[in-house]
Order: C-alpha cells, then sequence, then structure tokens
C-alpha cells in the first residue's frame, strides 16, 4: 500500500480518524440512501420498543462501515461492543463475548467473514433466537448446554460480502452496500474535517483533494493531512500548489490512482496485453494478496471506467490503456466487442 493509506495500526492515524468520525447521521455524509434505509429501521424499533434488526455493512475500506455501526448503537441510544472476525477463531470466543452482552446491546463484528466457521454456526441461531448451544465434554460423553442470550442487535461489517455463506447473510434483517463518493460529498467530508483540524484550505484546493481521493472519505482526511504537513513545512498556505505537490510527492495521479492502482492496470496492459487474466496470475505479477486487489484495487478501478472485469478475466478497458499513455494492442473494435 501508499503512504496515504498506511497500515492501520499506526497510531497517529487511527487517533485522527477517530477524532474526525462523525458521531450521528446527521453528522454522516452522502450515503443518502442507506441512511434512510437505518433511519426507517432504527425508528421502527424504537416506536416498537425492541431491538433493532440485524444489520450487514458492506463495501470497500474506508467508506465508512465502523462509523456506521458506531452510529446505530449512538441514534439508537444503546450500548456497544466491538469485536472482529479474526479475533473470533473458536466457537467459544464467540459463546464469551455472546453471553456477557447486555440487554439490547449493539455488537459490532467488523471484517465478519473472517470469523471461524465453528462460531458462524454459533451465529446462526444466536442471531435468530437469541440462544446458543454449549458443548460441554467431548467424544461420545459430550453434551449440549442451551443458554439463552440477552436480545442484541449484530453489527456485520465486510469488504468482501461474497465470502459469507448465505445462511448467515441472510439472518441480517438489512444489508447496506456503501458506494464510493461523489467529490462533492469528499468535499463536504473535507470542509467538515479542516474546520475541525482548525486549517484554513482554499475551497479550490478541497475540491482537487476531493477529486482525488479514490472516491474515500479515509483517504481524503488523510490526503488532507498530508497537505497540511506539506503547507507546515514550506511555510505555505494550503492551496492548489500545495495540493499538487503533496499528492505528486506521495504518488497519487489526477485520477487519484495510488501507486498499486497504477501498478495492477499496468500489469494487466504490459504484461497480458490488456487482459484478460485471472485475479491470482494478477496479484502474483504484482506482489500483492488476491484479497486486496479484489476488495481494494478493482472495485475502484471498475468504478472509474478503467477496468472491467468479465468472466474470463480482468480487462483493461480503452480508458485504462489511455489514462497510462498505451494504445490498446488490438484493434478498438475488437477489444469493445471483448467487454
Ligand atoms: N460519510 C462520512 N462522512 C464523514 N466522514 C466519513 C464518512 N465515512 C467515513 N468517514 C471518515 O473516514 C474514516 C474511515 O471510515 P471507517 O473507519 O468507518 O471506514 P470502514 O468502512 O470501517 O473501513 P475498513 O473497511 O477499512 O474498516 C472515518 O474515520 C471518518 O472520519
Ligand atoms: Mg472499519
Amino acid at each position: 500500500m501508499s503512504e496515504v493509506m498506511p497500515t492501520p495500526e499506526s497510531e497517529a492515524e487511527l487517533a485522527f480518524e477517530g477524532a474526525l468520525r462523525p458521531k450521528s447521521l446527521s453528522e454522516f455524509v452522502g450515503q443518502q440512501k442507506v441512511r434512510g434505509q437505518l433511519q426507517l429501521l432504527l425508528h421502527a424499533a424504537t416506536l416498537q420498543n425492541r431491538t433493532p434488526d440485524h444489520i450487514l455493512l458492506a463495501g470497500p475500506p474506508g467508506l465508512g462501515k465502523t462509523t456506521l455501526a458506531m452510529i446505530v448503537a449512538y441514534e439508537s441510544g444503546r450500548p456497544l461492543r466491538m469485536s472482529s472476525g479474526p479475533a473470533i477463531q473458536h466457537a467459544g470466543d464467540l459463546a464469551a463475548v455472546l453471553s456477557s452482552l447486555v440487554p439490547g446491546e449493539v455488537l459490532f463484528i467488523d471484517e465478519i467473514h473472517r470469523m471461524a466457521r465453528s462460531a458462524e454456526e454459533m451465529l446462526y441461531l444466536a442471531m435468530e433466537d437469541f440462544r446458543i448451544d454449549i458443548m460441554v465434554g467431548k467424544g461420545a460423553g459430550a453434551t449440549s448446554i442451551p443458554l439463552d442470550l440477552a436480545p442484541f442487535t449484530l453489527v456485520g461489517a465486510t469488504t468482501r460480502s461474497g465470502l459469507l455463506p448465505n445462511p448467515l447473510r441472510d439472518r441480517f434483517g438489512f444489508t447496506a452496500h456503501l458506494e464510493f463518493y461523489e467529490t462533492g460529498e469528499l468535499e463536504r467530508v473535507l470542509a467538515r474535517a479542516a474546520e475541525m483540524l482548525e486549517l484554513e484550505v482554499d475551497p479550490g484546493a478541497l475540491t482537487s483533494i476531493a477529486s482525488r481521493s479514490r472516491g474515500t472519505p479515509r483517504i481524503a482526511n488523510r490526503l488532507l493531512r498530508r497537505v497540511r504537513d506539506y503547507a507546515l513545512v514550506h511555510r505555505t498556505t494550503a492551496g492548489q500548489e500545495a495540493v499538487d505537490a503533496a499528492l505528486e510527492l506521495y504518488d497519487v495521479d489526477e485520477l487519484g490512482l495510488d501507486r498499486l492502482d497504477r501498478a495492477v492496470l499496468d500489469a494487466i496492459l504490459t504484461r497480458f496485453e490488456g487482459g484478460p487474466v485471472g485475479l491470482n496470475t494478477l496479484a502474483v505479477s504484482v506482489g500483492e494478496e488476491a484479497d486486496t486487489i479484489e476488495s481494494v484495487v478493482e472495485p475502484f478501478l471498475v468504478r472509474i471506467g478503467l477496468l472491467s472485469r468479465t468472466p474470463r478475466g480482468r480487462v483493461a478497458t480503452a480508458a485504462g490503456w489511455r489514462h497510462l499513455g498505451r494504445r490498446a494492442a488490438i484493434p478498438a473494435a475488437l477489444f469493445d466487442d471483448q467487454l
């Protein structure tokens, strides 16, 4: 990953994200459809004085899944418990969390597609009947003890909803599909962040950062920070010049592609003559996990029309060729047929 998308462990970045996280639905920018859907669901639950239905939040990294999970708890006035798929490697891990929930609590499981299979099965029953069966003993003497749970709302987040088994997906009352943000929406995210950080930034510079943020609020906020750094170090204002210089330094191009995005596109063009090429072959050729290519890089390249996913593999579009300043190796007419 490039420097603008550092690993989540970076403490300064985490604190920064936490400070800028919208707390309520009204502060949450964009995703109008999802916001309306969530509002209705939470309101109905309040009117009936019951726990809201289970909610699945699906979409690429940095679009606001964790933020929305926190907002669900805040808006419904319920406590929030946070966990994650990788932390639940045995059914027992999940049983410990579930059995300690207080009535009405919101349980957030991030990266829910990475939970252990045995825990998944326990979760089906818990979601449906607020009950689990705990296995005691081993072999022939093993017995299961039923345990009633306090009613809770599960909020699951995933960047790979396709990996969730159907029985699990079906038990969510509502799935929110988060979309990449429009430039205007990211401008609002940035204006809010600049105000909170007490940063003076030219409106034009905000637009410029917004249009180069891969449709992603997390990236927008991080680029803003890099521009602020630049302005600070070079004793200049956070204007267009600072934006251009900082983004060039961090390898963000005019469409917002970062180094990995370009490496993927470049590999398809130069090593596979524009495709089609399979995901795993592509991943090996750029030395990155297939998962990252599929859930982080491709959704954006597809969204801005540089890449197309076909049954035979990934294909660069004419715009993809143009973006890297190359001509398609095959006649355009034939190329268009392939898409
Ligand atoms: N709609 C929004 N309005 C304003 N800021 C937002 C919005 N969505 C996300 N952000 C900002 O982007 C940052 C990243 O969002 P969040 O952590 O919720 O993403 P995520 O979808 O959980 O990502 P990941 O898949 O990597 O966990 C937040 O700290 C927040 O400041
Ligand atoms: Mg998250």
